[in-house]
């Protein structure tokens, strides 16, 4: 039997879903979506080739609901899903911080959610996508969510109550490399080195880093280490690096954004 799937929301993440999941060979004719503003819907089916439907169609005719609005519009959605929503839906939230309660106070009872936090390099099948089991998932419907997010990247089972924590790193994550890159092309261009070069230079590093963190099997001091030579240059970065307190300033922000994904599990407008 056809599964058909709903992206209500579709905005980067959705988006990048769909794209991913037609990728993987998901038919765009089994591919709903919905948009807030009627270009924007008419942007994703031209784009992708999939059908837009308002929040209750999608809610009748779709097996699978994945809901894809910020955390502050997700009490809005509910409002106006919940009265068309069959408590036989899988109803996944893509959205940072709610808890599957949220969600479950407000469906028919019964109706099984499954709370997922993916990343943008969903946008290159690079996704980091942490999957939990609200009160009624059974193991088919979080096998069902795998091989959605799979199509962007990899998946991992989390208990719920790491999902604010997986959010900080995972969720975030990419943003804080492409912070790193910006302010290390700014070092570049304090050293004299022209901006595209700057860019290109730590680029490359990046990606050299980050596939031998992924491929080496070596662990990151020991990676560190081996870059690291007696009275060498990398020691006095690490030094300033240390003077600066960035190990701290690192361990500090992840721990804000943590808190954050807490705050944000009301849906409130705060
Ligand atoms: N961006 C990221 O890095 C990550 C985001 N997330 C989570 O994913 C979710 C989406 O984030 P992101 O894709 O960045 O946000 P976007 O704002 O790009 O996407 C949300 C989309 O939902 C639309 N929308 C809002 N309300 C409704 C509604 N009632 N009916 C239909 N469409 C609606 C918005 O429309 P409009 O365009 O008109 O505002 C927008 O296009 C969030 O909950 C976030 O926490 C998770 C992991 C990473
Ligand atoms: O900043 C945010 O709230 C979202 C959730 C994780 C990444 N972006």
């Amino acid at each position: 039997m056809t599964q058909k799937v709903a992206v209500l929301g579709t905005g980067k993440i959705g988006e990048a879903l769909l794209s991913g999941m037609i990728g993987a060979g998901w038919a765009p004719a089994d591919l709903l979506v919905t948009a807030r503003r009627r270009e924007r819907a008419e942007e994703l089916h031209a784009r992708h080739g999939v059908t837009p439907v308002t929040n209750a169609e999608a809610a009748k005719s779709a097996d699978t609901l994945i809901l894809t609005v910020k955390p502050q519009d997700m009490g809005t959605l509910l409002d106006e899903l919940a009265p068309h929503v069959p408590a036989d839906r899988l109803v996944i939230s893509g959205a940072a911080g709610i808890p599957t309660s949220f969600f479950e106070e407000r469906l028919a009872p019964g109706t099984p959610v499954v709370r997922v936090m993916t990343n943008t390099p969903a946008l290159v099948d690079e996704a980091m996508s942490v999957i939990s089991a609200g009160t009624h998932a059974t193991a088919d419907h979080l096998a069902h969510t795998e091989e959605i997010f799979g199509a962007v990247g990899k998946t991992l089972r989390v208990p719920e109550s790491q999902q604010d924590a997986c959010t900080a790193l995972s969720g975030s994550g990419p943003a804080y490399f492409f912070y790193l890159v910006e302010a290390m092309t700014d070092a570049g261009i304090l050293l004299g080195l022209p901006r595209d070069k700057a860019h290109d230079l730590i680029v490359q590093s990046a990606i050299g880093a980050a596939t031998m963190l992924r491929d080496s099997g070596e662990h990151p001091v020991k990676l560190r280490e081996n870059v690291t030579s007696p009275a060498g240059t990398t020691i006095n970065a690490i030094r300033e690096l240390e003077n600066h307190g960035v190990r701290a300033a690192l361990i500090a922000a992840l721990e804000a954004a943590r808190d954050r994904s807490r705050e944000l599990a009301s849906g409130s407008k705060d």
